[in-house]
């Protein structure tokens, strides 16, 4: 084959990958002081896909996140959401009001609200905490509240006070917030460190119940916790895709063994 007909192949090949997804990261490159974090970083995730992000420390997970929120900007390569908007042009409000969701590895919830009232917050349309919290309540907002109450498991908490909860119910409160957006895509950031086995079991099976109607990009270090949300999962080192698949496969890549195992 020509050189030339290889790169047409490559082009078509390239135009497919991107024509459905929800997120196309594809040759992104950044550097800090001269040190490169992302290092032409290139994946896809798939409308309703839930897809976990693994990697030792340093390994640009959360430069990439940066990325994708409009925080950073990259040097090099291309960041489209839908395949068809152009993240690297848009700023980091306009990239969440596209309906893409960031959850912080801390969980910033209003401690001294309920958590009714802190889903009530979250959905309030840009209308201030007091008017927020005493305009009448539609039946679509009501619903709304109660159907998130449900799925981040807290309706038996809907009047407790925010800084009575666990850390792991603190979370779930956070994740229901940006869920109350309406995102489309929710990246969540390390959401188990600090939890209990219990919660972190009940978080996993919280954000496969979430991917069922939106994608859900995950970065986290507990091995048991990715192995319980049951997707692809693709490993980072060095600011690029190491290996990419089902967790056992990855495990068993001998480049991910020394990287993990091998410093
Ligand atoms: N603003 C910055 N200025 C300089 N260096 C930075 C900056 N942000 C990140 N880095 C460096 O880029 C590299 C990637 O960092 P990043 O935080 O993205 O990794 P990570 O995979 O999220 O790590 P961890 O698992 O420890 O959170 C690190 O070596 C870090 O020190």
């Amino acid at each position: 084959m020509s050189e030339a007909a290889a790169i047409e192949i490559e082009k078509a090949e390239r135009k497919a990958a991107k024509a459905n997804t929800i997120l196309y990261v594809d040759g992104v490159s950044v550097t800090f002081d001269g040190f490169r974090a992302l290092n032409s970083l290139s994946f896809y995730v798939e409308p309703g896909e839930l897809r976990a992000i693994i990697g030792p420390n340093g390994a640009g997970k959360t430069t990439m996140m940066d990325i994708i929120t409009g925080k950073t900007r990259p040097d090099t390569g291309d960041v489209m959401f839908r395949s068809e908007v152009d993240l690297t042009k848009l700023d980091e409000a306009e990239i969440a009001n596209l309906g893409i969701g960031r959850k912080f590895q801390k969980p910033t919830v209003f401690e001294s609200h309920t958590v009714f009232d802190n889903l009530l917050l979250a959905c309030s349309g840009g209308r201030g905490v007091f008017q927020a919290l005493f305009h009448l309540l539609g039946n679509a907002e009501k619903l709304r509240i109660e159907q998130t109450l449900e799925t981040i498991m807290l309706t038996d908490k809907r009047e407790e006070t925010a800084a009575n909860l666990s850390h792991g119910q603190k979370q779930w409160l956070e994740i229901g917030m940006l869920l109350m957006q309406e995102p489309e895509l929710l990246l969540v950031d390390e959401p188990v460190a600090g939890m209990t086995d219990s919660e972190t079991e009940q978080t996993a099976k919280l954000l496969r119940s979430i991917a069922m109607d939106r994608s859900v990009v995950v970065v986290e270090h507990d091995m048991e916790f990715v192995r319980d949300l049951d997707c692809k999962v693709t490993v980072l080192h060095e600011g690029s895709v190491l290996a990419e698949g089902r967790l056992d496969h990855v495990q068993k890549d001998p480049r991910v063994i020394e990287v993990y195992l091998g410093r």
